[in-house]
């Protein structure tokens, strides 16, 4: 028997993007559906960061639809897309060194504390009460990704892997429905890479969608439930992991063609 449908969380309908003459996006579609991970890959200069850019409002597309939750997200600013649902890692880490670890969570839930008017400056009941709330759902993502014991820590002081980890506890405080991340293993050894396969899975499991760029294919193809492939701007396969892998366009865009 197959599996319910999931509704689609995110769909990418016919997206173009030019930059002057420069084509970097064709025709592309694609739809994640909610409480999958899903991944999206192709070789360098492919696009994919520039689908991200999309997404999260840092680029406008040239044409086509974004919709998230059947809205749309073309022409909403950055920010209102994070109050939709969606955040986002980057390729280069950015988390605030010089902060503690739950600090640097505490900082992704500004949108969603609300001291209440005037309270902050007053200290009142409700705005310790809110920052009580904050420092325990901080201290709760922090756990989610193994890094609640080092709380009290600067980041400055965490290794590579483990700052990676409070990115993703950073990103969740801003209680997303979809998570964007952009290429999550990178410059991580084989061990980090093992943690870090079963905390996304973890964070699935928990009912977010993930959307993720990565090179790494032991890591996409082990732990995507969908992937997409784009090459020079196109979308040349969507599949499961098994499809995208036996596909040979696919293979011929990773790998050249036999007699090249
Ligand atoms: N703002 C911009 N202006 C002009 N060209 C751009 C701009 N942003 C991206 N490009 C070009 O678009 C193409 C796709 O870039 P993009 O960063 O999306 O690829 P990518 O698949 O993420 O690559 P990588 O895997 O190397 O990160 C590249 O040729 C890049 O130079």
């Amino acid at each position: 028997m197959n599996a319910p449908q999931q509704p689609n969380l995110l769909s990418i309908r016919n997206v173009g993007k030019h930059f002057g003459g420069l084509h970097v996006l064709q025709d592309v579609s694609f739809e994640v559906p909610a409480g999958s991970i899903y991944g999206l890959i192709g070789p360098n200069g492919a696009g994919k960061t520039t689908v991200f850019n999309l997404i999260t409002g840092l680029l406008t597309p040239s044409a086509g639809q974004i919709d998230f939750q059947g809205q749309t997200l073309i022409g909403l600013e950055p920010h209102r897309i994070t109050h939709q649902g969606i955040a986002r890692t980057f390729q280069n880490i950015r988390i605030f060194k010089e902060m503690d670890l739950l600090e640097n969570v505490m900082v992704g839930m500004h949108d969603h504390l609300n001291y209440g008017g005037f309270g902050i400056f007053l200290n009142s009941p409700a705005c310790r009460a809110a920052e009580k709330k904050a420092r325990e759902r901080a201290l709760e993502l922090l756990s989610w990704v193994g890094l609640d014991h080092k709380a009290d820590m600067l980041a400055d002081n965490l290794s590579y892997g483990d700052q990676r980890k409070l990115e993703f506890a950073r990103a969740l405080a801003t209680e997303p429905k979809l998570l964007l991340l952009d290429e999550p293993v990178a410059g991580m050894n084989p061990s980090e890479k093992t943690i870090l396969m079963e905390e996304i899975n973890n964070i699935r499991n928990r009912g977010y969608g993930v959307f993720m760029i990565e090179h790494d294919m032991r890591f996409v193809m082990g732990l995507c439930d969908r992937i997409a492939v784009l090459n020079f701007g196109r979308i040349i396969a969507e599949g499961t992991p098994d499809e995208v892998r036996n596909n040979p366009d696919v293979i011929e865009a990773y790998l050249g063609k036999e007699d090249e």
